[in-house]
Formats: structure tokens, sequence, C-alpha cells
């Protein structure tokens, strides 16, 4: 008798799996379709492409440049048609429907009030509008059968000179929608130690904070986000792998840094088909996260830039799955890992986990209990 119980996750079970996202910018994930309208409605004519299908092509080769730098050049076309409290509240309720849609329960979606103001909102109005947005989409999602929480994080442009200010404002909002804060942009040649002044304020306000290192950038960027800066956790933090060595025997040795954000149990918001682009990593295959899941980091997998990528959180797990044979269990523990990682609440994240995460994931490992085979027909002739 052969086990009945299936190892590989199918699409269909990857999509209705629980999954929780920690790292995905709003300015990276509008729909190509809305993009166009917007770009009509504002009278924003530097689109590259008018046609919704070609335009999400153009983000995903233009994003394909294999440099952090390049890949930020996209933004621009997306955030100028995010400059309205209208755009706003629009792109950020469709962030929320699209990811419950795609199976998520529980995101962290960050943005940075800073680059929409160009028609003189406020940073105060941008954060409202996109919070509007994200109940907006709860509420949608609700109506079609999902359920999905969004907590905001907002970024401080690593490059400008604004982060205690966005970081005065991320406190402000605290326990009104927003639950953390973080820097992002381009990171060779701007450390994270000169936005200090922010870091050592948000530990102050016992706040919470991700800062992007450890991408373009090697260890040096990991080890001032947490050594100096004092992160809660690393946006992508790929590079830590830098510090591990792995011999020819197989064993491994982890370097202080490495044995650090291990033992400290820092979670990695890990983003593979971002690092694929960036150049940060050649191949699924090869990319860290088997290494560090095995070696049991505080791994999670998260989406970056869904329009950039041409991704989702199923699709980033489709790749894992098919790269390193990943279970139910195994989408189980990294799911789970990203909750307990996440900014909201202990008790809430305990429950979400429990509640939630857990019977999500028990209810799909055992479907195949259920199945009508032929073994189970009652007929003598196909039991062979
Ligand atoms: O992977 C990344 N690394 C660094 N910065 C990023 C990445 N993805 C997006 N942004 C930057 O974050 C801003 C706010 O969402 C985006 O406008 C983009 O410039
Ligand atoms: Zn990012």
């Amino acid at each position: 008798m052969t086990s009945q119980i299936q190892n590989t996750p199918s699409s269909e079970q990857i999509r209705r799996a629980p999954k929780v996202l920690l790292h995905d910018h709003l300015d990276g994930g509008l729909r190509p379709g809305t993009i166009v309208e917007l770009a009509q409605e504002t009278g924003y004519s530097g689109l590259p492409e008018t046609d919704p299908d070609k335009l999400g092509v153009w983000f995903r080769e233009a994003a394909d440049s294999g440099s952090l730098e390049r890949y930020l050049e996209t933004f621009a076309h997306t955030c100028a048609v995010m400059q309205t409290r209208e755009a706003l509240v629009r792109v950020a309720a469709e962030c929320a429907e699209d990811l419950a849609e795609d199976g998520v329960v529980y995101a962290e979606v960050r943005y940075a009030p800073e680059q929409h103001l160009e028609t003189g909102l406020t940073l105060e109005e941008v954060v409202e509008a996109v919070n509007e947005g994200f109940r907006e989409g709860e509420r949608r999602a609700r109506d079609n059968g999902h359920r999905i929480r969004v907590g905001a994080l907002l970024t401080a442009m690593r490059h400008a000179a604004r982060a205690l200010e966005i970081a005065e404002l991320a406190n402000r909002y605290r326990d009104l929608g927003v639950v953390g804060f973080d820097i992002a942009g381009a990171e060779a040649g701007f450390p994270p130690t000169r936005h200090l002044d922010a870091f050592e304020y948000l530990k102050r306000e016992n706040n919470h904070f991700t800062i992007h290192a450890g991408e373009a950038f090697g260890l040096p960027s990991i080890w001032q986000a947490l050594q100096w800066c004092g992160a809660d956790r690393l946006g992508h933090g790929v590079r830590i792998i830098d510090d591990i060595q792995v011999a020819a025997d197989g064993s491994v040795k982890l370097g202080r840094l490495a044995s650090y954000v291990r033992d400290k149990r820092v979670p990695l918001e890990l983003c593979p088909s971002s690092n694929l682009q960036t150049g940060a990593a050649d191949s699924y295959a090869e990319h860290p996260i088997g290494l560090l899941r095995r070696l049991h980091f505080r791994a999670t997998v998260n989406t970056d830039n869904r329009l950039m990528s041409g991704t989702s959180m199923s699709r980033e797990f489709e790749h894992l799955v098919e790269a390193f044979g990943y279970s139910l269990d195994d989408m189980q523990w990294f799911s789970v890992n990203a909750m307990k990682s996440a900014f909201i609440p202990f008790d809430e994240r305990l429950a979400m986990i429990n509640d939630v995460i857990k019977p999500g994931y028990a209810e799909l490992k055992s479907e195949w209990l259920f199945q009508q085979t032929a073994s189970t027909s009652g007929s003598l002739r196909e039991q062979g």
C-alpha cells in the first residue's frame, strides 16, 4: 500500500492556503489596467505603453535589468498616477482585494508617503487615503468570501532626508492602520545609519521597524541595520548567505553575524522573484532561501513588487515548490514564521496562527482522505 498523502501541493491548493505577506510595496503592485485609467484621469502622459497587457510586460521587462537602481526607475510611472486621494484609495482597495483573492490572510503593505505629495496632498491625507482604501478592500474581499487584514508600513526613502518626519507620522497613526516603519530605495551609498535619528525615535516610542538591507549590498548593510539601527526585521536580508560557509562534505559554518541573525530569530523578508530581477540571485533553485530554510533561519516568503515581477504570493510559492519540492508543511512553516514576525500585537498574531493559519493548512492536508480513488470505488476489478 503506497501512501496517498499528497506531498506536492497543487496550484489550486497553493492559492487556497492561508498566506502571510510582510513585504509588499503598494506602488509596486498596481493592476496595469488601473495605471492606464488613472493616467487618463489625471492627465499623466508619460506611460511607455497604454495597452494594459503591454504595460504589464513593459514593467516586468524594464525591472528585469539586473540592477536595483534601474529596477527602481520603473516606480516613477506608478507614483505618477498615485497623486490624488481618489487614486490612492482605489490602488489600496485593489491591493487588498487582489491579495485576498490570492489567499493572503494577513499583509503588511508599505509605501513612501513623501512620494505622493506632487499635487498638494499632505502626508496625513496620503496616509488616511491609503488606510481608507485598505478598509474598503477588506470589506470587498469579505463580500467575496475572503478574509484579509492589511496593515500599512510607512517607508522613508533612504536617499532623501525625511526619515524622522515619516517615523513621527508612523507613530501618530499607530493603532490607526499603520503598524510600522521602513526605509527603502537604492542601498549602495545610502547606509541606514544616515537615518539613525528616526530609528532611535521609534525605539524610544516602543514602535516597530524593518529596514531594506542585504539586497544589493551585503553584510555591512545588514550589520548596520541590526546593530546600529536596531531593526526588528530585515527587508530582504538575503545576503546573510555571504556569512555562511558550506563545505564540500555538506557541513555548515555560520559567521558571527549569521549566527546572531539565526539565534535572535531575526525575520528575513525574502523576495525570490525580485532578487532574480535585481541580480541578487541567479535562479530559484540557487536562491539562498533553500539553505536558510534548512538551517532554520526565521525565513519568510514575500512578493516585494507584484507588478514589476509579474508575481503573487501563490506564484512565489509555486516557484519554491518546484525548485525545492516544498510541501504544505513547508508552506505552513513559512506562513507561521511570517505571522510570528508581524508588527501587530502578540495575542492577535497567536490567534491568527492558531485559529486561521493552522486550521487552513489542516483542512488542505486532510483533503487526500476524502478523494474518490479507484481503490475506494467498490469495484473488485479496479483493485488490480
Ligand atoms: O526591493 C526594493 N529595494 C529597495 N527599494 C525598493 C524595493 N522595491 C521598491 N522599493 C522602493 O520603495 C518605494 C516605496 O514603496 C518605491 O517607490 C521604490 O522606490
Ligand atoms: Zn522592497
